[in-house]
């Protein structure tokens, strides 16, 4: 899909996909030299953070093991409900492992405060963070993220994973939707 084809749709695009690219291989020099001589898990959460696995993973030189957790907390509306589900667990035991949690978005900080205190207590080795996206102004809980692709403004964005409604996750940039999206 093509932004031609969203034209209508759309109102900006805040994040090229070469600005994506250069950023995650910037980030997967400093990963591969953090991890260098250990086994790296890479958890990603479903189903935002497709993308960024995808492509995280492929810049990343380092040895690494791939899992995925799917949890929910947005529903189809643009606002955290605050309320985590699990809608697919771990398949791996942690205990012991360096696992890394790959996210799409920090928004709230909800999401990813609930996983850090679900996997923190299976006592993984080392549990750190790599998000593309971050929204400091919606940030509801404090949490340290240790790689971070782009800080963002507090707009509902779109796009490399991220869905309005289940739909627009295959855009390969981020961007954001004209106001008669969401009132129908
Ligand atoms: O910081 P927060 O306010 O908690 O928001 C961030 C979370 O919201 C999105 O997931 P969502 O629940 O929309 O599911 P999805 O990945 O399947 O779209 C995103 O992938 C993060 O996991
Ligand atoms: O801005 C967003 N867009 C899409 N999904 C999201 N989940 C949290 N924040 C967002």
């Amino acid at each position: 899909m093509r932004e031609k084809d969203l034209g209508a749709d759309l109102e900006s695009v805040l994040i090229t996909k070469e600005e994506i690219d250069a950023k995650l291989a910037e980030l997967a020099v400093k990963i591969d030299a953090e991890y260098a001589g250990k086994d790296l898990l890479l958890v990603g959460v479903l189903k935002g953070a497709v993308m960024v696995m995808a492509d995280l993973a492929r810049a990343l030189s380092s040895r690494v093991t791939m899992d995925w957790m799917a949890v929910s907390s947005y529903g189809e509306g643009t606002q955290s409900s605050g309320v985590v589900r699990i809608l697919k667990d771990l398949d791996a035991d942690i205990k012991g492992r360096h696992v890394l949690i790959v996210e799409d978005i920090i928004d709230s900080g909800l999401t990813l405060s609930w996983l850090l205190s679900n996997l923190g207590s299976r006592e993984p080795a080392s549990l750190r963070v790599c998000t593309l996206l971050r929204k400091p102004d919606a940030a509801k809980v404090d949490i340290e993220v240790e790689w971070v692709g782009f800080d963002i403004p507090n707009e509902f964005v779109v796009g490399y994973g991220l869905d309005y409604a289940e739909k627009y996750r295959n855009l390969p940039f981020v961007g954001t939707l004209a106001p008669h999206v969401y009132s129908g």
